[in-house]
């Protein structure tokens, strides 16, 4: 691994691409070589991202051609869903140890692409040149039923749920009804109540069928999910909770809590937080719980920084960002 690891940015006036600029400018083994954005070309990036300490970088439009040219140690593609896909000519040109983070749904079903789940991928993360990042929700329900898949009823007796909750920056920037926030003012949007990429997502990952049921609020960033599922035998919260906390002790951004965990929490936070268990004293087995991260952090930039860690085996820790930078 060079002394700095060269990066670059395609969707860099994005909500994710914003992210990912100040997480890498706080990286101390990252050097961001290039960002680009068609609407901002030519501005310098510090007048953009508040903050931002290279007084020198320049926003660029992206000819993805000249990116084969540039020698990156790793690219982030953090473009709308349906246009990394259209480049696959493209990644595969690329110099053959440049590492490719794609955040959009893409490649999260190609099984040329390693999925890119911190916590439970590790281990085909090391070395990966192709990865694909989960999706925001997706990552919040993945992490909240990963440790009952041993205990939930198999799908044909009982589906679990997800009722979820996400600030209007998880629908991106392009003007629609789900970012308005006049639309949402004092107000709760339901959207895509069946076959959500997400639900296809979760159910493909843990080979376990999920529910899902997408709301989106007046708040900016942040994921509420509300899980409910069945068990094959009866355990108390407590139990349920110290299960969590055994499965994820490893893994400091989860963090696992006996109060439901709320919005507040997580925003601008890189912790997911997974509590308020619930068992049922009329239905045995029946579990509630909950599950918050912020959308733009954990379900985007902090997974995807995680992931090029893991990939280029970077060893840096820093106590502010443990485990991430
Ligand atoms: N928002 C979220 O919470 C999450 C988003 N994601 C995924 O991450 C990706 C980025 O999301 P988000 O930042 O919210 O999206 P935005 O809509 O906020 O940003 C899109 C970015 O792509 C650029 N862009 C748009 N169209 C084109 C094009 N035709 N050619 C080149 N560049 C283009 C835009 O810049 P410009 O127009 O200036 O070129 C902008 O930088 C998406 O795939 C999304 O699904 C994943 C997890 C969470
Ligand atoms: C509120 C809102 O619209 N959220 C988005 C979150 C999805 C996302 O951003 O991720 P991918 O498109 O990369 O899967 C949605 O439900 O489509």
């Amino acid at each position: 691994m060079p002394e700095l690891i060269k990066a670059a940015i395609l969707g860099a006036r994005g909500y994710v691409g914003v992210e990912l600029i100040q997480l890498l400018d706080a990286h101390p083994k990252v050097q961001l070589t290039a960002v680009y954005s068609r609407s901002y070309a030519g501005q310098p990036v510090h007048q953009v991202v508040q903050g931002y300490s290279d007084q020198q970088l320049i926003y660029e439009t992206g000819d993805f051609n000249q990116l084969a040219e540039q020698s990156l140690d790793v690219l982030f593609v953090a473009l709308p869903d349906g246009l990394a896909v259209r480049h696959q000519k493209l990644w595969q040109q690329m110099a053959p140890d440049t590492l490719i983070i794609d955040l959009s749904a893409d490649h999260r079903f190609d099984d040329g692409w390693v999925y890119g789940q911190p916590e439970t991928n590790q281990a085909a993360l090391s070395g990966a040149r192709l990865i694909a990042n989960p999706g925001c929700y997706a990552t919040g329900m993945q992490l909240g039923l990963k440790p009952l898949l041993s205990y939930l009823l198999p799908a044909d007796l009982d589906v679990p749920t997800a009722f979820g909750v996400s600030g209007y920056s998880g629908a991106g920037t392009t003007p629609s009804d789900k970012n308005n926030p006049q639309r949402l003012a004092d107000n709760l949007l339901a959207y895509k109540p069946t076959d959500h990429t997400h639900e296809r997502e979760v159910s493909h990952v843990l080979e376990h069928t999920i529910r899902f049921m997408p709301h989106v609020a007046a708040h900016f960033r942040g994921i509420h999910l509300t899980l409910s599922g069945k068990l094959n035998l009866s355990l108390s919260a407590n139990e349920v909770r110290k299960l969590f906390i055994n499965h994820y002790q490893e893994h400091p951004l989860i963090q696992v809590e006996r109060a439901a965990p709320e919005i507040q929490q997580v925003a601008n936070s890189h912790d997911l937080i997974i509590g308020g268990f619930a068992c049922s004293t009329s239905e045995p087995g029946h579990l509630v719980w909950n599950v918050c991260l912020d959308n733009l952090l954990k379900g985007a930039a902090t997974q995807a920084v995680q992931n090029m860690n893991l990939a280029l085996a970077v060893s840096h820790q820093t106590k502010a960002y443990e485990g991430i930078l």
